[in-house]
């Protein structure tokens, strides 16, 4: 073997990974490493070029281009006359690109203390790596490695996959042109996204899922409540098995089986989005006495260290939470752990709140009615309909509601769970509560709520509660 380098420290990944470094690390010797994700094997990680921040700017773009739905049951007509498509992924990119080019620039040209080496990285021994760069193998060590890698899209082993086209979240947003008609795998956050996306710019969205409900996970209320929604907007065929996928014209034909026996869907172009898996083998962590759980995340303690001496890990490749605001989180407790490992800090899982950004949209967070019943813990629920609101009467909603679980005795929150206009906006009062112990009392009258605003749907879920 040739020249082997040694940092003080690697950092796999440029997603939440790459905010670790700050002036605190600027007598440090440090390699970073980034393969590239997306079709654009963009520098940033998923969030920045195939995640959060373009799926978001495609569903802004989506609510804007729905609005003659909601003027309709208002009395305002509005007619939707053209989506350039073109024009708004450009739009899109344009930002997004630029952003992930300029960040990349930064770390290779003006951090003196850094190397960045684009390519796949992939253990060799424990705090060794080899690296897979354009002008060959390199091989590189260190006295601390941060695995910050993430994951990756799972595809369904379906009869006949590999011979047709099929997208992903990696690339279906930098489409050519929009289909006419979109068949999405998976009823998951993507799958429930991306079919607003498309079908409010005018595409024919088919979803297909294995069990009876959308995005099932959530607390049953909410979940039955988007199912039932999901079903007015898109072709919603639940409970299906897929059982082969083949070429038809230039798009394909999925064979499913389901309540009704078989049948078979056409559509120009197929997404898929069932789930997302851990970037851990790609690693090669075995050869460098790292553990995995079965699913492949890497396990970590509560200070993100792995079973690896000098090797932490965070993020979607490590947490049980693929979400941006957990890996960031994560990633200020592995900073401090590195520049003050003799006071090591802890992560904080306790409240991790989630939103689905779809039509309608979701906010979440604590323990679902499921989970309380599971779990055995006493509990008292309110729902408060966004409907029996001034606010929501000035939308004319009727559909949205919020749903909280409270601790009779104590009155504190064990749980959130909103579906309606801007849930991920009216939940955060509620995260704040829960994360600092305001119990639902004090919280509800302690404070002034603003008329008619749209929090009021939380005060009032919160006088809802019949507690002891
Ligand atoms: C479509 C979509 C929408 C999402 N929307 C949201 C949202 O609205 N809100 C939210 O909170 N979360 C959202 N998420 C989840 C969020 O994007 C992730 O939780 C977050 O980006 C994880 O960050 P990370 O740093 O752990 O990993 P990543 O950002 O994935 O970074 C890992 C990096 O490591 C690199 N890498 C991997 N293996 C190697 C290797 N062996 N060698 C070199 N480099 C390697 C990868 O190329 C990548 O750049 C979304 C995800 C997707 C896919
Ligand atoms: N707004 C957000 O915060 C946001 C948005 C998008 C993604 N994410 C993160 O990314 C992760 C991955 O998203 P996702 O939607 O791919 O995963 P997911 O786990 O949310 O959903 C995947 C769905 O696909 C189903 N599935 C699996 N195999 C299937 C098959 N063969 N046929 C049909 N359905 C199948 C699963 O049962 C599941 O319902 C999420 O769990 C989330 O943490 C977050």
């Amino acid at each position: 073997m040739g020249h082997v380098r040694h940092f003080d420290l690697i950092i796999i990944g440029t997603g939440s990974g790459n905010a670790i470094l700050d002036e605190r690390f600027a007598d440090w010797d440090v390699a970073v490493v980034e393969k590239g994700v997306g079709s654009h094997a963009s520098y940033g990680g998923t969030c920045l070029n195939v995640g959060c921040i373009p799926t978001k700017m495609f569903v802004h773009t989506a609510d804007v281009a729905n609005a003659p739905v909601s003027g309709e049951r208002l009395g305002v007509e509005l007619r939707l006359d053209e989506v350039r498509w073109p024009e708004i992924r450009d739009r899109v990119f344009g930002r997004i690109d630029t952003i992930a080019e300029s960040g990349k620039r930064f770390r290779r040209d003006e951090n003196p203390n850094v190397t960045l080496y684009e390519g796949l990285a992939r253990f060799t021994a424990p705090r060794e790596l080899s690296v897979e760069t354009a002008g060959g193998p390199t091989t590189i060590s260190a006295d601390r490695v941060v695995l910050a890698a993430g994951g990756r899209p799972v595809i369904p082993e379906i009869p006949g996959i590999e011979d047709v086209e099929y997208h992903t979240s990696d690339s279906v947003m930098r489409l050519e042109r929009l289909p006419e008609h979109m068949i999405i795998l998976g009823t998951g956050f993507i799958g429930a996204e991306f079919a607003h996306i498309f079908s409010a710019l005018g595409v024919r969205v088919t979803m297909i899922g294995r069990s009876g409900r959308v995005l099932r996970n959530e607390d049953t209320d909410v979940s039955e409540r988007f199912t039932e929604l999901a079903a007015r907007q898109w072709d919603l065929r639940l409970n299906r098995r897929e059982t082969g996928v083949e070429r038809a014209g230039s798009g394909v034909r999925l064979h499913l089986d389901g309540p009704e026996g078989a049948e078979s869907v056409e559509g120009q172009t197929l997404l898929v989005a069932t789930g997302r898996r851990p970037n851990s083998d790609l690693l090669d962590t075995i050869a460098a006495g790292i553990e995995t759980a079965e699913n492949g995340k890497i396990k970590v303690d509560s200070t993100q260290r792995t079973s690896a001496e000098g090797v932490w890990a965070l993020g979607d490749i490590s947490s049980d939470h693929e979400l941006k605001h957990v890996a960031n989180h994560e990633e200020r407790v592995v900073q401090h752990n590195l520049l003050h490992p003799e006071e090591p800090v802890e992560s904080d899982h306790r409240f991790v709140p989630h939103a689905v950004f779809s039509a309608p949209q979701i906010a979440s967070v604590g323990l679902t009615e499921q989970q309380a019943v599971e779990r055995g813990v006493r509990y008292v629920t309110a729902t408060q309909d966004y409907g029996g609101i001034a606010y929501g009467w000035a939308m004319e909603d009727t559909t949205g509601f919020a749903k909280l679980l409270a601790d009779p005795s104590t009155g504190k929150l064990l749980g959130a769970h909103i579906i309606g206009p801007q849930a991920p906006t009216v939940i955060q009062p509620l995260i704040q509560a829960m994360e600092f112990g305001i119990d639902a009392r004090s919280m509800a009258r302690g404070q002034y709520w603003i008329h008619p605003a749209m929090p009021e749907l939380v005060e009032n879920a919160l006088l809802g509660l019949p507690l002891d």
